[in-house]
């Protein structure tokens, strides 16, 4: 994994100008790519999860949401084998979007205010999810939050990868060491399923932007650590309430 220095991007002009040299470099290509249709934008992802993080160190819930919504248009450049994950994180987005459209949208602004509300209200299951009620924004928000460690451990093992490695391989890894015991048997099934489609390590760096190889490690790593960012704040928010475990 990536060490401790490495995990913090270095803050100011550093940090301004590797966002920067990312953006120029998948510009062009991105340039090309919406000519031929494509949707996914790697500078989306870095920059949705760049922002997310407000000056006082708020997770600022719109932004998280529209990371994750460019993560799904990855998936589903992957094809059909994927679309049950695509399904799975479209509805957990759904949750999230009805709570801040909703009446009292304005507490759901940012992952603090929405804890504190739902933990005010008692909106929080701590014991089990009765199935006839809507989950809450907190265990919902939790489980992509999930997501983002096998994310961050995916990236990173393709940012180390060569050209021998077997990408599904990278993703299985990764789904062992972070999502795995989360999930009942049968999803493990599917998920093993659809690592067997994952689409060769060239053509899944093309699919991220990246056109050149010495890039790759590049655009990986700086993606990378923005989202380990906004994942490390929301471990701790989740763990300082007890809530890691929300069922
Ligand atoms: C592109 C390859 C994607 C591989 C993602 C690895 C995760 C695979 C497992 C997905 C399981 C989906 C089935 C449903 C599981 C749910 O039971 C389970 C628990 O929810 P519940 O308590 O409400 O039941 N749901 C979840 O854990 C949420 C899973 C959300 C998966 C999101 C995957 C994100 C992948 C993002 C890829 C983007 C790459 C972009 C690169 C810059």
């Amino acid at each position: 994994m990536w060490s401790k220095k490495e995990r913090d991007p270095e803050e100011g002009k550093d940090k301004e100008m590797m966002t920067a040299k990312v953006v120029a470099l998948v510009q062009n290509v991105e340039y090309t790519r919406q000519c031929e249709g494509m949707e996914f934008q790697i500078t989306r992802v870095l920059a949705a999860f760049r922002s997310c993080i407000s000056e006082d160190g708020q997770i600022l819930l719109k932004e998280y949401l529209s990371g994750w919504k460019e993560f799904i248009k990855f998936m589903d450049s992957l094809g059909m084998v994927f679309g049950f994950i695509s399904q799975e994180t479209t509805t957990k987005i759904n949750i999230m979007n009805v709570y801040l459209a909703g009446s009292s949208g304005a507490e759901y602004h940012t992952l603090q205010s929405m804890i504190k509300h739902e933990l005010d209200h008692g909106l929080v299951n701590f014991k089990e999810l009765p199935r006839d009620q809507v989950p809450s924004g907190c265990r919902t928000l939790l489980r992509l939050h999930r997501a983002l460690k096998w994310l961050e451990m995916f990236l990173y093992k393709l940012s180390i990868s060569t050209s021998q490695d077997n990408t599904g391989k990278l993703c299985a890894l990764a789904y062992e060491e972070t999502l795995a015991h989360h999930h009942s048997w049968f999803v493990r099934q599917a998920a093993a399923l659809a690592f067997l489609a994952m689409p060769p390590r060239r053509e899944l760096l093309q699919i991220l932007c990246v056109h050149k190889e010495e890039e790759a490690q590049f655009v990986l790593s700086t993606t990378a650590k923005s989202i380990i960012r906004v994942y490390d704040l929301t471990q701790r928010v989740y763990e300082a309430h007890g809530m890691l475990e929300l069922p």
